[in-house]
């Protein structure tokens, strides 16, 4: 299968107080196109710093500490790979909602409460697909002014200020990125004149509409006004469609109203919705059901299927629940304590588990049938300040063996497909991911 994204050995670490939290240690998975793939496993095993990493949205106190990160889908990477780890944060902002985008945990905390859903919708637009907005909205104009409603003698200057109205847009978004670029060289700061410049900066973001004079200008002139309402309708016109297109009822009303006037599964809907406004090649969802009931789990889950099959390649889903893996995910990674502990497919997961802590968390799970006590894993997660030497997993496997406590498992192809990292295993054919 072809490859969409992977990283290879990733260390990624957390600089608290209390010492550093040594989240990832060296994961290495894949993403293919056309796959819907799972990581899975308990709180604190580091699948969203996976993720996160993997976007470059770990923020400080973290760190990417080693390993690579390619994507195989920019122009740029349409041929060969390129590792994203040391790339610009400009270079990253255009990867970002235009080939990765995110969902999170909790739709209502995602959602700005005073903005409508058009506008939040919207806005992805904005950001994401500005250029074929403009064509649509000049082409929608040329054809009033070929039609002759409007100033049809004005044509020329019609055309021309078009042009420099989509110029003053396209300023915009080059000054933001470029002001992006030189707040991410000064993220870590700790400089008090860098950290002065920093916040003169994110004021100058903020404000960058008010102060480009070009900008500025272009706001007070009627026909620019017109031209950009034209240009709100135009994405007001997408953000209905899309919304009809993720099942939400009534999307011409929807679109005006505010995200505390919708129920958990429609506002996750719209989170969803900000997500594909860009047509991204993958999605992140992370525990996008988490906090819903189950009938409105089971849409959710059923419409992220479907979008699978028409708008988006592929799914990159988190999920503690093995249910849910079972029920949308084609392939799977275990994770435990920052380890990718084991992947298959889905189906062979199910049937044939191989590392202690995969069998744990299977056997953890409540069965219709099940008589006397749920077994559980003993212990919990460790502090990864202090994480266990050798395999991480080994205070609380059954099978631990001297060495497992001081060598960290390599990860074998046990049968195809099948890797696992686990020394009950080695000894067999050592084979790279
Ligand atoms: N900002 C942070 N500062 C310090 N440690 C962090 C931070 N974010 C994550 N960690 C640590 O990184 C480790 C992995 O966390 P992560 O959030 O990836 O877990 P998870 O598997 O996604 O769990 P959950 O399902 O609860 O989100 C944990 O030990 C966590 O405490």
């Amino acid at each position: 299968m072809e490859k969409l994204a992977d990283t290879k050995e990733l260390y990624t670490n957390f600089y608290t107080f209390e010492g550093v939290v040594k989240a990832l240690n060296g994961v290495s998975i894949h993403v293919n196109k056309g796959e819907t793939y799972g990581l899975v496993g308990e709180s604190g095993c580091g699948k969203s710093v996976t993720v996160r990493s993997m976007m470059r949205i770990v923020q400080a106190p973290g760190r990417i500490e080693s390993g690579q990160i390619h994507l195989f889908f920019s122009e740029e990477q349409r041929d060969k790979a390129i590792d994203i780890v040391g790339r610009s944060e400009a270079f990253m902002q255009t990867i970002r909602g235009n080939d990765i985008s995110m969902i999170f945990q909790e739709a209502s905390s995602s959602l700005n409460p005073v903005l409508s859903i058009g506008e939040q919708v919207g806005e992805s637009f904005q950001f994401h697909r500005m250029p074929q907005m403009l064509e649509e909205t000049e082409k929608r104009l040329s054809e009033d002014i070929n039609a002759g409603k409007g100033l049809v003698p004005y044509k020329k200057m019609i055309r021309g200020l078009m042009a420099r109205e989509r110029a003053v847009y396209e300023r915009h978004n080059r000054l933001v990125l470029e002001i992006d670029e030189q707040l991410y060289r000064l993220e870590e700061a700790t400089d008090a004149s860098d950290i002065r410049k920093r916040e003169a900066l994110k004021r100058h973001r903020e404000h960058i509409r008010k102060k480009d004079p070009l900008v500025q200008f272009a706001s007070h002139v009627p026909f620019f006004k017109r031209y950009r309402k034209r240009i709100a309708f135009t994405i007001r016109v997408h953000v209905i469609e899309l919304l009809r297109q993720l099942g939400v009822p009534n999307p011409d009303n929807v679109v005006d109203r505010y995200p505390h006037e919708l129920s958990g599964g429609m506002q996750q809907r719209i989170v969803i919705a900000i997500a594909l406004a860009c047509h991204p090649r993958m999605l992140i969802a992370d525990e996008p059901t988490s906090n819903l009931d189950v009938t409105i789990q089971a849409q959710i889950l059923d419409l992220i299927k479907k979008l699978k099959e028409t708008l988006i390649s592929s799914v990159l889903f988190i999920t503690h629940d093995l249910g849910v893996v079972a029920e949308v995910c084609d392939r799977v990674t275990v994770m435990y304590a920052g380890d990718a502990v084991e992947t298959a497919e889905v189906k062979e997961l199910f049937k044939n588990p191989l590392h202690p802590y995969t069998k744990g968390l299977m056997n953890s799970v409540p069965k219709v049938e099940q008589e006397g006590a749920l077994q559980t894993i003993p212990g919990t997660v460790p502090n990864l300040i202090h994480p266990p030497t050798g395999c991480r997993f080994h205070p609380r496997c059954p099978y631990a063996m001297d060495i497992c406590k001081k060598e960290k498992p390599v990860t074998i192809e046990h049968s195809k497909d099948h890797f696992v990292a686990c020394h009950l295993f080695t000894g067999e054919k050592h084979n790279e991911r």
